[in-house]
């Protein structure tokens, strides 16, 4: 069905990061793929043919909340290690690397969470060679490596940590019991691409390169079939799009969903965005009745998303018979972080992505994803680079099943009205206090109670809305953005005044974790 990961990683030399439940095995991914090595997780307990199957130049094991001693810890395929790749261990990737080659690991009486006080002992190592002997790093343990595995060098301790890096270059092994990969470890970027320099890894991945790699492998994917597009106008499909017309020109018609579920004024913007300065053919199509009638008497956000991505796909399949000869290709813009929360892996579901988790089980497509294995922020490199406009590539998110996530409990017209005006003023006024380049994305959300005001001597019965505006870098983890009093008083002032069913006005000061950007 979706392509597949071999295809996105040809010609490139891929570092596997196999994953043992860490919090966040994509920032490793991110921080290696900033590193210029294109970098993929898969499952820390895959079998080793699978892995091998990759041919992967170096693997990265990361942490994880369990203890290698523990009954039923997660491991790894033994077979993998006798493979002889250079492998790095990051905190339980490191103790599992120790407890598997001889060496010995356990509980420290000390735990150490946070900025902690690293030492490098042995400064002739490949690692930590060239950098400071007193350092910060990340931690966040409670086991600890108390002996490293035989023919091993001890390179760093810590107070809580003797053994806080090892290795042996010749056998490609290296461990450290720190966070390289977070921001809050100054030095980590250096270990990683120490690493890469000693475990040979070219360091090619670049948005030239990607995007010529993707073009062939859509070509050799679609061949001289017709393909369809599903274009909201966000950035991820408009640069699959602009990628998939590099590769298959006119064989590609793109279709915009109105589902009813767009912003003010949205559909009009799309279609004169899209419409006007692409060479690519855009069929609109006007389809809120069917959406809104299947969401009717729905509140349970994932069925809202099942429902949601079942009526694109067939809204997509009757417009390719109608528009584009039955074709059979569909091209959708889902990235890295939408498989990873729809439960890819070894990772949680957290929610299933209309796009992803949320397809129906029979369709008469199959599905043409080249940024699929891409995080946002590589996502826009490569519109710019494909030479999309600077409004398209900068362009907030905005979730596929649109406003019908930001309602919570049932979407009906009536709360999508005091929505989305309550929306386009929130929108309106940052815009004015040019606070939008600073924000990942902005947003109200319509919850599903009532609350008591006064307004002109007269008691009042209507709505809350939440404002939500967040920074983010990759939508993984995300900050509640600090804006000013003044704007949200604005803000607050407009929607009581100009939405006549709202009369109380909240800002969301949550981050992700442990929220979510969406309410729903
Ligand atoms: N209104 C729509 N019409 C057609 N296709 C859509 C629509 N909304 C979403 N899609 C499809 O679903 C995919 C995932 O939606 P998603 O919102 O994640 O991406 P996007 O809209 O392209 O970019 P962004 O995340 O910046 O909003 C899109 O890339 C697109 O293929
Ligand atoms: O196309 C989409 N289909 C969905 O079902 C969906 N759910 C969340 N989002 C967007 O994904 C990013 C992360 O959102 P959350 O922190 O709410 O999970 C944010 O940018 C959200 O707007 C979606 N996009
Ligand atoms: N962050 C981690 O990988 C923790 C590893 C292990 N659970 C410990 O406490 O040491
Ligand atoms: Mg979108």
């Amino acid at each position: 069905m979706a392509a597949s990961s071999r295809e996105a990683s040809v010609g490139f030399d891929t570092v596997l990061v196999l994953d043992f439940g860490a919090q966040y095995a994509q920032v490793i991914a991110r921080r290696l793929r900033e590193l210029h090595a294109y970098s993929e997780i898969v499952p820390g307990d895959a079998p080793a043919e699978e892995i091998l199957a990759r041919r992967p130049s170096a693997l990265v094991l990361s942490g994880g909340p369990a203890s290698v001693y523990a009954e039923g810890a997660p491991g790894m395929d033994p077979a993998v290690l006798e493979a002889g790749l250079p492998v790095l261990g990051i905190c339980y990737g490191q103790q599992l690397l120790a407890d598997a080659l001889g060496g010995e690991v356990a509980r420290t009486d000390a735990a150490e969470f946070g900025r902690t006080s690293l030492t490098v002992d042995d400064p002739g190592g490949r690692l930590l060679g060239e950098q400071p002997l007193a350092q910060i790093v990340w931690m966040s343990h409670r086991d600890t490596v108390v002996s490293p595995p035989p023919g091993c060098r001890v390179l760093a301790s810590t107070a809580a940590s003797p053994v806080a890096a090892f290795e042996d270059p010749e056998r490609g092994i290296f461990g450290v019991q720190y966070h390289p990969e977070v921001s809050h470890t100054p030095w980590g970027l250096e270990v990683l691409k120490a690493f890469l320099d000693v475990a040979g890894v070219r360091r090619t991945w670049t948005s030239h390169s990607v995007i010529a790699a993707a073009v062939g492998a859509v070509r050799e994917q679609v061949g001289d079939a017709q393909v369809v597009c599903g274009l909201s106008g966000g950035v991820d499909s408009a640069v699959a799009a602009a990628l998939v017309h590099e590769a298959v020109g006119s064989q590609l018609t793109c279709l915009f969903v109105d589902h009813g579920l767009l912003r003010q004024d949205e559909a009009e913007q799309v279609e004169q965005a899209f419409g006007a300065h692409s060479d690519t053919r855009l069929v609109s199509i006007k389809a809120a009745d069917r959406f809104l009638r299947q969401l009717e008497g729905v509140s349970e956000p994932e069925e809202k998303r099942r429902r949601i991505g079942e009526e694109f796909i067939r809204t997509f399949e009757e417009a390719a018979l109608e528009h584009a000869s039955g074709a059979a290709f569909l091209v959708q813009g889902t990235l890295y972080p939408d498989v990873v929360e729809s439960g890819h892996g070894s990772s949680a579901t957290i929610k299933t992505h209309h796009n992803v988790g949320g397809l129906p089980e029979r369709m008469n497509f199959d599905l043409v994803e080249p940024l699929r294995w891409l995080f946002k922020d590589e996502v826009r490199r490569v519109g710019a680079e494909l030479g999309l406009p600077e409004e398209i590539v900068e362009r907030q998110p905005f979730p596929g099943p649109g406003l019908a996530v930001r309602i919570i409990g049932e979407v009906t017209r009536e709360k999508l009205e005091v929505l989305r005006a309550a929306d386009a003023i929130f929108r309106h006024e940052l815009a004015r206090a040019g606070l939008e380049g600073e924000i990942w994305q902005a947003f109200v959300v319509l919850p599903d109670v009532r609350t008591v005001g006064v307004q002109g001597d007269e008691r009042t019965y209507g709505y809350p809305v939440i404002l939500r505006a967040v920074t983010s870098e990759d939508a993984m983890t995300a900050d509640f953005a600090r804006i000013d009093y003044d704007v949200l008083e604005r803000v607050t002032g407009r929607i009581v005044n100009e939405v006549p069913s709202v009369g109380r006005v909240a800002y969301d000061v949550t981050s992700k974790p442990p929220g979510t950007i969406e309410w729903e």
